[in-house]
């Protein structure tokens, strides 16, 4: 089975990106071996800080942070990261050319009950000019030259793309080293399964309240089939599933906080997830635009998300817009 520099060899990724992505895989390989250690490393709970995000942060967040943050700088082409974790970009090798934004540890919540989390990537360019500071991170996710997450699951694997499919390693534990186990993952355009957080139901705007109200009416509905619904609470892991076996995810926004109506976050975790999506043949949607068009206005900024099988976000996004042939009776008010 091939190793991850041939497979990247293959794709005529340059060597200074090469190395990038294999400084990823050695923070994937410390975090995987503490993830599985568990209680026995002492990683697991809660810290009394909280992230820039207003969020309670994990032993594990700190740690996922730390590591990823110190073996990223060490490689001479990174230019500067930007982590869900803190608050600043940090700056590397001034003569780096890529930038990494990155979720260190993704559905945290999961950490204590020995369920799926994961590590989240995308990587940019260094833009030609302009200060060296976060202004460098607000480029669209189309910009990225490669993305990818690593989910620590009973196996440990790295799925990525640098613009020519989608790959996927798994961890061999025996030889610590990462080995490809397939590699073209593709996304059927139509799916009885999706993934949204229910308990936010009443929070929704109308139309994705009817969509998700069409979804469960199943055979007796006006979709006329049956549709299955699963959330792992790891976004990691909800896409990792959608791209094994197909589906949507959706994480819209909604009326709790009107300071935060979405939840998930544009560099670390839209466009990532976004371009691998669509690497797969799949689509994926804000609720108003292409989440890849996108061009930030804060390294921190939030985005909705509905992403997967490409006709089902189709039909999720007529609903969204109230358009004919989305099988509503009512119209926006
Ligand atoms: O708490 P909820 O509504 O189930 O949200 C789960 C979502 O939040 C996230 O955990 C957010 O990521 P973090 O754990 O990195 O903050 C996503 O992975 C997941 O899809
Ligand atoms: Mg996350
Ligand atoms: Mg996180």
């Amino acid at each position: 089975m091939q190793r991850l520099t041939p497979t990247l060899r293959n794709d005529q990724v340059d060597e200074a990106l090469i190395s990038v992505i294999n400084s990823l895989q050695t923070c994937a390989k410390e975090i995987s071996f503490r993830v599985g250690q568990g209680e026995l490393a002492g990683v697991l709970g809660s810290t009394l800080s909280e992230n820039i995000q207003g969020e309670t942060q994990k032993k594990l967040d700190i740690l996922s942070n730390q590591l990823i943050k110190e073996i990223l700088l060490e490689c001479q082409h990174v230019a500067a990261v930007a982590s869900e974790e803190e608050e600043g970009i940090v700056l590397g090798h001034p003569e780096g050319e890529y930038l990494v934004a990155f979720d260190p540890l993704d559905g945290s919540s999961n950490i204590d009950i020995n369920s799926m989390v994961g590590t989240i990537f995308s990587i940019l360019p260094v833009p030609q000019d302009g200060p060296r500071d976060a202004s460098m991170f607000l480029q669209p996710g189309r910009n990225q030259i490669a993305a990818g997450y690593i989910l620590y699951g009973p196996s440990t694997m790295m799925v990525f793309t640098t613009g020519k499919g989608v790959r996927v390693l798994t961890l061999d534990q025996t030889v610590g080293e990462f080995l490809v186990t397939n590699l073209n993952l593709t996304i059927e355009p139509e799916t009885t399964e999706f993934a949204i957080n229910m308990s936010n139901f009443r929070h929704w705007q109308e139309g994705m309240q009817n969509y998700i109200d069409d979804l469960l009416a199943g055979t007796s509905g006006p979709r006329a089939k049956n549709f299955n619904m699963r959330w792992v609470a790891a976004m990691v892991a909800d896409v990792h599933r959608i791209l094994c076996r197909g589906g949507l995810f959706a994480y819209p926004w909604d009326a709790r906080s009107m300071d935060k109506p979405y939840k998930l976050r544009l560099l670390y975790e839209g466009n990532p997830m976004a371009w691998l999506v669509e690497q797969a043949g799949g689509a994926a949607h804000s609720g108003e635009e292409r989440i890849l068009d996108i061009v930030p206005t804060d390294i921190h900024q939030r985005v909705g998300v509905i992403l997967g099988a490409r006709n089902e976000v189709a039909t999720c996004l007529r609903y969204l817009r109230y358009e004919e042939g989305s099988q509503l009776d009512s119209k926006p008010v």
